[in-house]
């Protein structure tokens, strides 16, 4: 067995969608980034990248390369997916924590577990999505960003 650990950061700003696990949640901002900057599948991503010792995000899928310009996260996810099963591991289970002030996450967790669990092809039990403001401290308590860290077991396929 193998534990990873991934963490993300994505600034809210006016004219962007906010997509957070796959949900494309109602807000007057969105979060900024190269992609959809699905700041909540990047944290998984990195956590399963690092679980099995394959890097991270921003080295498979370089902010720079004008392929990833706009790209789907739940797209990369899945291709993070493949290269682990690739690499003879399989996914135990997932838990990840949203750390944004505001909007309400509770509401949308129910889809964003289903996203993750079918795009890493596990059941939905397996994967636990949790939201916690900052009590208005900092960056995220001030509404400038949202935050998630994640953490990922995974183990050698059968
Ligand atoms: N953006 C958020 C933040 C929190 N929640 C839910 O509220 C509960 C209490 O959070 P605190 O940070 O105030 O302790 C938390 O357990 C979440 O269920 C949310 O939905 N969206
Ligand atoms: C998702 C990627 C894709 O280019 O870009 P961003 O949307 O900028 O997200 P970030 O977490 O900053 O970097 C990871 C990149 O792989």
């Amino acid at each position: 067995m193998r534990v990873g650990h991934g963490f993300d950061v994505h600034p809210l700003v006016a004219g962007r969608p906010l997509v957070i696990g796959g949900v494309t949640i109602p807000f007057e901002r969105g979060l900024d980034g190269h992609s959809d900057a699905d700041v909540l599948l990047h944290a998984v991503a990195d956590a399963l990248l690092g679980a099995a010792g394959l890097g991270d995000l921003g080295r498979l899928y370089p902010d720079s390369d004008p392929a990833f310009k706009g790209a789907d996260s739940r797209q990369l996810l899945r291709d993070v997916a493949r290269r682990l099963a690739a690499a003879g591991f399989r996914v135990v289970n997932v838990d990840a924590t949203i750390i944004a002030q505001a909007p309400r996450m509770a509401p949308h967790m129910p889809q964003m577990v289903a996203n993750i669990a079918h795009d890493l092809g596990i059941p939905g039990d397996w994967v636990n999505v949790k939201a916690k403001t900052t009590e208005r401290l900092g960056f995220t308590g001030r509404g400038e960003g949202i935050a998630a860290e994640a953490v990922a077991l995974i183990a050698p396929q059968a």
